[in-house]
């Protein structure tokens, strides 16, 4: 099946499965179940049997998914079996955090390249990579073969960020900022808000315990 066929919300759990995967591997363990992988990420069996079922047909009956085999299965599914360089904008203190991460990842996804347009950030290093001025963004990419960026700019410059990443052939962009970038319907654009995740957990607090605690 082809991978664009593939529904997002299978995209989104593929790399859940694949943390786990190598987390057995690193352990020595060569066959998991669906129920084992059920009860880890608390998922329904059938629904992960399901997924995997995509991409043809790994597991044994009685015995499960071999490790190696559907580690090797999900990172050519999702394309981890070859280097992806990723292209970060905006080396403030999330785009520097982010960057200073991906040096430790064993990944073959990194981020090979950082850019920032305040002159006193230009030159500086994060970890081994350099912080670029905006007027090498499309060659760098262009030399690197580079389809995604990570924008951690300020919001009111996401846009011109996208605007700028798309026009120097970005495919991908990874969203920190927060704001809805608007851009053409054949780029992907994921959007990692942090407000809006944490303001969605404070519905979950349980209701009156500040009552019960401070006595009104
Ligand atoms: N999603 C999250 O989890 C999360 C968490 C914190 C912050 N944020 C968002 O991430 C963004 C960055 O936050 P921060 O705290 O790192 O900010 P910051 O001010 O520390 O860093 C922003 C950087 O972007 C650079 N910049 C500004 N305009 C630019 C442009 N047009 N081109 C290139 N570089 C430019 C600045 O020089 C600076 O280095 C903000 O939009 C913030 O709201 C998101």
């Amino acid at each position: 099946m082809k991978s664009d066929k593939i529904s997002e919300a299978v995209v989104r759990r593929l790399p859940v499965y694949l943390r786990f995967l190598n987390d057995l591997q690193n352990r020595e363990i060569a066959t998991v179940s669906s129920q084992e992988l059920g009860q880890r990420l608390d998922l329904n069996p059938a629904q992960i049997r399901k997924d995997l079922a995509y991409f043809g047909d790994f597991g044994r009956k009685g015995i499960g998914y071999d490790v190696p085999y559907l580690i090797e299965k999900i990172r050519h599914i999702l394309k981890l079996d070859q280097q992806i360089n990723v292209v970060l904008v905006g080396a403030g203190n999330l785009g520097q955090a982010l960057s200073n991460y991906n040096i430790y990842l064993k990944d073959t996804m990194k981020i090979t390249a950082v850019f920032d347009s305040y002159p006193p950030k230009i030159g500086t290093k994060i970890n081994t990579l350099t912080v670029q001025p905006m007027d090498e963004l499309a060659s760098t990419v262009r030399e690197q073969g580079i389809r995604i960026g990570i924008i951690t700019v300020p919001e009111q410059e996401a846009q011109k960020v996208a605007d700028i990443l798309i026009g120097a052939g970005i495919e991908a962009i990874l969203n920190f900022a927060p704001v809805i970038l608007k851009t053409p319907p054949e780029i992907r654009v994921h959007a990692a808000d942090f407000t809006t995740d944490l303001q969605s957990l404070a519905y979950y607090l349980h209701e009156g315990k500040d009552e019960e605690e401070h006595g009104y």
